[in-house]
């Protein structure tokens, strides 16, 4: 797999965009515990920032942006953990490419909230630093699986069929020009929990593999075939954290709104609109109610592959 141009600027820095589950099917567990996964991954418009600001001493990181004081810029911050497995590879695979640089995340994203932005973030400190030091974009797979299990469908940052844990990337549909509403509650969920909330509830259901096309040419057709598919992790979820349930209730109420369901272990929600204006749209008309709660929204498209902006 190839993946996205860095922006050129004086810093180097690129986009760590948003991972939306369309669905995510349980098909098992392995023995160590971790679950397997059908699911089809796409990436939002909406993205956190990582730049390499100077070279330093040691690797180092300073945060900024809405979300940044819900994090520390400490030793396991999933930026600096990728900053390291990789300059640890270069140093001893390639020989003397270990030099350290300071780097800056400017995070957009809600945390532990079901749209992989702290995945997303080690994905993108992968790709940076694979650009400044020469390093083979297939090589960044290994390590990505070692920071977490949706760590490599973000260093592709493309559409993708993800299976296993999350390691196993296979292309997905050509995706129409849909349109996206993001909905957090401002309550972070966390996966563990939610995975055994899952195992708790009774588990794997038997269903047959969800057929894919090689395109949806429309929001429409996309959503008929999401239709007959779902996230297993979404009543878990709803389990331990209810107002997801008034979130789902309040997309689906949107007007042109064609699908709402929960993205990953949650807690945020997407709707899916005919287009990007209509999830504008219906985003305005949630603000009132957005704002009184507290809750983080996100209205555009579907992040398009070649670009990081
Ligand atoms: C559920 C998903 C779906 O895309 O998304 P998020 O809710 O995190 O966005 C991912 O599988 C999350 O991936 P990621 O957040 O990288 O998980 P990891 O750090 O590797 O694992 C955190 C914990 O989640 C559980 N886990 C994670 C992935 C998986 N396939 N099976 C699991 O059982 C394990 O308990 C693990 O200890
Ligand atoms: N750069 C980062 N951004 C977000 N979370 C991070 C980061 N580094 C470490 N984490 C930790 O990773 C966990 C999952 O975060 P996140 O990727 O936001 O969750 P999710 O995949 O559910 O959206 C949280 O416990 C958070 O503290």
């Amino acid at each position: 797999m190839t993946f996205p141009d860095t922006t050129s600027s004086a810093a180097p820095q690129t986009s760590a965009h948003a991972k939306i589950n369309l669905f995510l099917h349980i098909t098992g567990r392995r023995d160590d515990g971790y679950h397997l996964l059908d699911s089809l991954a796409v990436f939002a418009g909406a993205s956190d920032r990582v730049a390499l600001t100077a070279p330093s001493d040691t690797m180092s990181l300073t945060i900024d942006g809405p979300f940044g004081q819900g994090l520390e810029a400490d030793d396991q911050n999933l930026v600096l953990r990728a900053a390291r497995a990789l300059q640890a590879q270069a140093g001893s695979t390639i020989g003397g490419l270990t030099e350290s640089f300071h780097l800056e995340l400017q995070k957009n994203l809600p945390v532990s909230s079901g749209i992989g932005g702290g995945s997303a973030d080690a994905a993108a400190t992968l790709r940076l630093l694979a650009r400044e030091w020469n390093v083979d974009q297939e090589a960044l797979f290994p390590i990505a699986e070692t920071l977490g299990a949706d760590v490599p469908v973000c260093v592709a940052q493309r559409p993708a069929r993800m299976q296993g844990i999350g390691e196993i990337l296979a292309p997905a549909p050509a995706l129409p020009d849909a349109g996206l509403l993001l909905v957090n509650p401002g309550i972070g969920v966390s996966t563990p929990n939610v995975f055994r909330a899952f195992a708790a509830g009774g588990g794997i259901v038997e269903r047959p593999e969800p057929f894919l096309p090689d395109r949806w040419n429309t929001a429409q057709d996309m959503v008929a075939d999401l239709n007959a598919t779902t996230n297993d992790l979404q009543a878990p979820a709803l389990s331990q954290c209810p107002v997801i349930g008034t979130v789902l209730a309040s997309i689906a109420s949107l007007p042109d709104c064609l699908l709402s369901r929960m993205s990953g272990s949650g807690a945020t929600c997407f709707g899916i609109f005919a287009s990007p204006e209509s999830a504008v749209a219906a985003a305005r008309i949630l603000n009132a109610q957005s704002a009184r709660l507290g809750w983080w929204t996100w209205a555009g498209g579907f992040h398009h592959t070649g670009t990081s902006t």
